[in-house]
């Protein structure tokens, strides 16, 4: 799992550990590690061209630091200045103890085997300066190693005002920094490099899976385990009007775990048809069997209101997503308020406009969190980074759920503040019908009995890697594509164990 911190925690950390430490100790850890990765990166550092910006506070020092231990290994170093008067003081006397000079030259940048990217980290105020713009614009042939941040990435909300150096690779001290793992920033950061400083910061602000988090939290049967036993999914969607969403969030439930999917709605037909398999029943969830969990909304049109109604009055969890998402924010959180089990909402960023909007019910204000407020159709069009993490916190929190916000980054926020960041995923998700295979398959998730968090992040990362599966190569994939490349999903995380 990686845990990322805000700057005021990382700062606040660094404060108690520095007064505990001789000065400079910290500098000292952060240019060892960095070097230690560029070293890596080079594979022969004598002879290499070394390229450092840097710029006016602590990350120039850094870069400069690294670059002397690079240089005092036989490397040719050269440093540009992007505020020759403010430069770090230590660091640029090291680099010229150790044979670094400095230069004006832009094309040192374009010729250098290796780029640190010294100019700004956690320190940065607004978007990358004049000054510094030119080199994310230049052209370059060498790996561009960014110190702890790529500059003109917010460390915290990951967003790019204007333009950033994208690194092929990112070290970063202490912590990640949120930035890093939420897009746009995310995708400026290239791989990321954690050097451990001794920093001990408090609860992160957002955490992020990796494989083997997964392989530990997916549900595989034993030898005692029965279909019932797996858990049933319920999935109440589709419509006359949409049966394909039916089949789409169906086929993502019989990919998620759970031992059996239960569908209830106007599209049995067609759902048995093309799944066997699945247990059907016209109606909606009242009349329908036990389940361990509930699925409602995806395509279900006029149905939503009930299917919603009877769904939340159950004992089992509850991933509303769609056209539930709608009737929900009709009702505002009171609906929500004398739930026992857990609630899960799959928004993408209209629906989370609209849930925003429904809290006029609920809590008085109203007030939308974020400019993605007032778009009233699709989740496409793009909204600030911050904006969602703020949004998705304000709805987990004002509705007592766990929310999954949708989006090039999807965002898990639960009422309790923990914040997910999911890392997988693909443009090449954005096609229809995508989300109702990810609501059939967190519902599944939740039926086989994790809880809402794990249920919704695991869905998230699992969706995320089928759709780059069935997009291998660069080429479009449907939402039954997404849903048939899930068992390559799991068998990929899995594998690390
Ligand atoms: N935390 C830790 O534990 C450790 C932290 N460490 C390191 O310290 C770094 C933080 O250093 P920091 O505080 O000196 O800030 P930093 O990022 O260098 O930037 C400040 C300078 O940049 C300038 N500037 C501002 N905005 C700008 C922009 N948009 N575009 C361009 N320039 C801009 C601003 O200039 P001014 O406004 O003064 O003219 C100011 O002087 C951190 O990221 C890590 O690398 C490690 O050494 C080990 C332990
Ligand atoms: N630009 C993008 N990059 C990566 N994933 C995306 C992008 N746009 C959408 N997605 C993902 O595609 C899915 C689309 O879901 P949704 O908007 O509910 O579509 P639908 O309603 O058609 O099923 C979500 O999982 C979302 O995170
Ligand atoms: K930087």
């Amino acid at each position: 799992m990686r845990h990322a911190h805000t700057v005021g925690q990382v700062r606040a950390a660094e404060a108690e550990l520095m007064a505990r430490l001789p000065g400079g100790t910290l500098m000292q850890r952060a240019a060892a590690g960095l070097a230690a990765t560029c070293a890596r990166l080079l594979g022969r550092v004598y002879g290499s061209r070394v390229l450092v910006l840097a710029g006016s506070g602590d990350n120039g020092g850094d870069a400069l630091y690294a670059a002397a231990r690079l240089a005092g290994r036989g490397a040719a170093v050269s440093a540009i200045l992007l505020a020759p008067e403010k430069a770090h003081a230590g660091g640029l006397a090291a680099l010229r103890a150790a044979g670094g000079r400095l230069t004006s030259d832009l094309s040192a940048f374009e010729r250098a085997d290796l780029v640190l990217d010294g100019i700004v980290g956690i320190g940065a105020r607004g978007g990358l300066r004049p000054e510094a713009q030119r080199f994310a614009r230049a052209e370059r042939r060498g790996v561009v190693v960014a110190v702890d941040v790529p500059s003109g990435v917010d460390p915290d909300s990951g967003e790019v005002a204007g333009v950033a150096l994208r690194a092929d690779v990112t070290v970063c001290f202490g912590t990640y920094k949120p930035g890093l793992l939420i897009d746009p920033g995310a995708s400026y950061a290239g791989a990321l490099q954690l050097v451990d400083i001794g920093l001990e910061p408090p609860r992160p602000a957002v955490t992020v899976l990796q494989h083997p988090d997964l392989a530990a939290l997916l549900p595989v049967p034993s030898a005692e385990s029965d279909k019932y036993r797996r858990g049933v999914v319920g999935v109440a969607a589709g419509s006359a009007r949409y049966p394909g969403a039916a089949l789409l969030a169906v086929a993502g439930a019989l990919r998620g775990g759970a031992g059996a999917v239960r569908y209830v709605g106007t599209a049995a037909e067609e759902v048995v048809r093309r799944f066997p398999e699945t247990l059907v029943t016209e109606g909606s969830p009242a009349g329908a069997g036990r389940v361990q969990a509930w699925v409602v909304g995806p395509g279900s049109g006029d149905g939503a209101a009930r299917a919603l109604q009877e769904a939340l009055a159950g004992q089992v969890p509850v991933l509303v997503d769609a056209d539930g998402l709608t009737e929900l924010a009709r009702l505002g959180p009171t609906a929500l308020a004398g739930r026992t089990a857990p609630t899960v909402l799959t928004p993408h960023t209209g629906e989370a406009a609209r849930l925003l909007a429904g809290l006029g019910a609920g809590d008085g204000t109203g007030e939308p969190a974020g400019t993605g407020a007032g778009q009233r159709d699709g989740g496409g069009s793009r909204e600030p980074a911050e904006a969602r993490l703020a949004t998705a916190r304000r709805l987990a929190e004002a509705y007592g759920a766990t929310v999954l916000l949708k989006g090039s980054t999807t965002v898990i926020a639960t009422p309790g503040g923990d914040v997910r960041v999911n890392p997988t995923g693909t443009s090449w998700l954005a096609t229809a019908g995508s989300g109702d295979v990810l609501s059939g398959l967190a519902g599944s998730l939740l039926a086989a009995g994790l809880g809402p968090l794990d249920a919704a992040s695991a869905a998230a990362y699992l969706h995320g890697l089928a759709g780059r599966e069935a997009a291998r190569g660069g080429a479009p994939v449907t939402a039954l594509d997404v849903a048939a490349a899930l068992p390559a999903a799991w068998r990929t995380v899995r594998s690390v164990h």
